[in-house]
C-alpha cells in the first residue's frame, strides 16, 4: 500500500491539478450534490473557482463553470473532450450506446452523428414536417377552446403535443395510449436515476439490489418490442414516396443502400430512435412550460408579446410559420426562458480522450467533465440581473444559442453539440404565437408561481401549469 501511495503521489504531484474540495473516503464529493447538482456546483464554484476537480466516487470530475472554461472545453479543445463516459443504464437503454447522445466518440458516432444531422433533422426535413407542426397546434388550441374557460392543465397538453409531433415525424403516426406515455416516462425517469455502480464500480451490487437495474432491463425490453412493431410495420408498408417519408423510413432506407460504406444494423436504427424521443419531446416541451410561466409571471412582458404577435396577425385566424421571423420579441422571450431554464442544466456529461492543459491545469485523459450551462446563464459578470426575467436584453444583443456564443449554451456546443435545435425551436416558437394570440391567459392558483424544479435528467417545473384561457375576441 506504502509503495502504492508513493508511486500515486510521486505521478500526480508534479501535476497542477484544477482546485479540488475536500473528500470523503469512497464517495468522494458525491453527498455533496444533493437534489439539486447543478445549483450545489454553482456553490462550490464560488469557493473553488471557475475549473474545479472534484471526485464522484472513483470517477475524477472537471467542473466547468465559467465562459471561458466551457470554451476551452468545447471550442479550443473540442475534439480532447468528444466522448461521452461509460453509463450503466443509459448502456442498457440504447443498445449498448448505439444511440447518437450517449455513443462514445470514434467513427460510430460520427457516422451516425452525420445521419442526424445531415438527413433526419437538417433544416430542410424540419420543414417538411411543418403539416404535422400545424395539425397538432391546432389540436391543442381546440382542446383549450373547448374547455371553455374552464382550468386546462397546460404541461399535460404540450407534453401530448411534442410526444404526438415526435412521434408523427418519427414513427409516421401517433402512438397515444397511455401505456406508451408510461413507458416514455419511465425511461426518462430511469435516465434521471443515480447508478452507484456507475461512480463506485464495486458498488455495482446496490444496482441489482435497489431493483435499478432490472427497472432499466425491462423498460428496454418493452421500447424494443414496440419499436420491432415500428419497424416490421415499415418494412411491410407500400412506398409513399417522398412526401409521405417518416424518420424511421430514412433510417430504413439507409440500411439498404450499401453504397455508403457503413451499414446501419437493426439496432441501431431502434437506438436512435429512442434517442429521438428521449432527446426530443421533455426537453422541447419543459422550455416551452418555462417560457409561459415565466411570461404569466410577468404581464409586461406577455402584454409586449401579444402585441406584437397581434400586429403580425392582423386579424387572421391563426399564426403560421412564415410569420415567426417577424416577431423579435417572440424569439427574445424564448431565450430568455432558456437562459433562466436550461432543461439540462449540466448538459450531458463528456469525457476526455487524451491528457491536454486547461486553463493552466493539467487535466488526464478520461476524466468526466460537467459544464455547470445553468451558472453560466445567470452569472453575473455575464448578465445584467441576472436573475431577472427580461426578453428584451437579446432585442440588441447578437448572443444566441446556437453554441458559438458560450454565455448562453442550452443545447452545447462544438462536436457533440445538440442537431435538434430547429426542430424544438419551431414548435416552441409557432405553438407559444398562436396560444398568446388566440387566448389570455391567467394563472389558477398559487401552484402554478412555484418556481420549483423536479430532479432528473431534465429539470421540469414539478407544479403542473394550470391556466384559465379566455378566447381573444
Ligand atoms: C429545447 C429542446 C432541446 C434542448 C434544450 C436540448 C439540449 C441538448 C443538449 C444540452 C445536448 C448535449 C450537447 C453537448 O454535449 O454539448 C443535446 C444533445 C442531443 N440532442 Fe438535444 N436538445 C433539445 C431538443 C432536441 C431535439 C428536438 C432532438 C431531436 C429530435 C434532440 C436530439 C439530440 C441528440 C441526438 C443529441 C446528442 C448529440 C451528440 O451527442 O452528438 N435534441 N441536446
Amino acid at each position: 500500500l506504502l509503495l502504492l501511495k508513493s508511486w500515486f503521489s510521486s505521478s500526480t504531484s508534479h501535476k497542477n491539478l484544477p482546485p479540488s474540495p475536500p473528500k470523503l473516503p469512497l464517495i468522494g464529493n458525491l453527498h455533496q450534490l444533493g437534489s439539486s447538482p447543478h445549483r450545489a456546483l454553482q456553490a462550490m464554484a464560488q469557493t473553488y473557482g471557475p475549473l474545479m476537480l472534484i471526485q464522484l466516487g472513483t470517477v475524477p470530475v472537471l467542473v466547468a463553470s465559467s465562459v471561458n472554461a466551457a470554451k476551452e472545453i468545447m471550442k479550443t479543445h473540442d475534439l480532447i473532450f468528444a466522448s461521452r463516459p461509460h453509463s450503466n443504464i443509459p448502456n442498457r437503454i440504447f443498445y449498448a450506446c448505439k444511440d447518437i447522445a450517449f455513443s462514445q466518440y470514434g467513427e460510430y458516432w460520427r457516422q451516425v452523428k452525420s445521419i442526424a444531422v445531415l438527413h433526419l433533422l437538417s433544416n430542410k426535413r424540419v420543414q417538411s414536417y411543418q403539416h404535422v407542426r400545424d395539425d397538432e397546434m391546432s389540436l391543442m388550441m381546440d382542446k383549450i377552446l373547448r374547455a371553455d374557460g374552464l382550468v386546462v392543465n397546460l404541461s399535460e397538453l404540450l407534453i401530448s403535443l411534442t410526444n404526438n409531433v415526435v412521434c408523427r415525424v418519427a414513427l409516421g403516426r401517433r402512438y397515444e395510449g397511455r401505456e406508451f406515455k408510461k413507458l416514455l416516462e419511465r425511461t426518462m425517469e430511469l435516465l434521471g436515476c443515480f447508478s452507484v455502480g456507475s461512480y463506485i464500480p464495486s458498488l455495482r451490487w446496490v444496482d441489482q439490489l435497489s431493483g435499478l437495474e432490472r427497472k432499466a432491463d425491462r423498460v428496454a425490453k418493452e421500447f424494443d418490442e414496440f419499436l420491432e412493431g415500428v419497424l416490421d410495420e415499415h418494412c411491410d408498408k407500400k412506398d409513399d414516396g417522398v412526401e409521405g417519408r417518416d424518420l424511421v423510413d430514412i433510417l430504413l432506407e439507409f440500411q439498404r443502400d450499401n453504397s455508403k460504406g457503413f451499414r446501419l444494423e437493426r439496432d441501431m436504427i431502434k437506438a436512435i430512435i429512442v434517442d429521438l424521443f428521449t432527446a426530443g419531446t421533455d426537453t422541447t416541451f419543459t422550455s416551452l412550460e418555462w417560457a409561459i410561466t415565466e411570461l404569466l409571471r410577468n404581464p409586461r412582458a406577455m402584454k409586449e408579446l401579444q402585441q406584437e404577435v397581434l400586429e403580425v396577425g392582423q386579424g387572421r385566424s391563426v399564426i403560421a410559420e412564415d410569420d415567426l421571423d417577424k416577431m423579435p420579441y417572440l424569439k427574445a422571450v424564448l431565450k430568455e426562458a432558456l437562459r433562466l431554464h436550461i432543461p439540462l442544466p449540466l448538459l450531458v456529461p463528456r469525457e476526455s480522450t487524451q491528457d491536454v492543459k486547461l486553463l493552466g491545469y493539467d487535466i488526464q485523459s478520461g476524466t468526466q467533465v460537467l459544464i455547470n450551462a445553468w451558472a453560466i446563464a445567470r452569472d453575473p459578470s455575464n448578465w445584467e440581473e441576472p436573475e431577472e426575467f427580461r426578453p428584451e436584453r437579446f432585442l440588441k444583443s447578437s448572443i444566441d444559442y446556437k453554441g458559438f456564443h458560450f454565455e448562453l449554451l442550452p443545447f452545447g456546443a462544438g462536436r457533440r453539440g445538440c442537431p435538434g435545435i430547429q426542430f424544438a425551436m419551431v414548435v416552441n416558437e409557432l405553438v407559444l404565437a398562436n396560444l398568446v394570440y388566440k387566448f389570455d391567459l391567467a394563472l389558477v392558483g398559487e401552484e402554478g408561481l412555484d418556481m420549483s424544479e423536479t430532479n432528473g435528467i431534465t429539470v421540469h417545473k414539478k407544479c403542473p401549469l394550470l391556466v384559465s384561457a379566455t378566447p381573444r375576441s
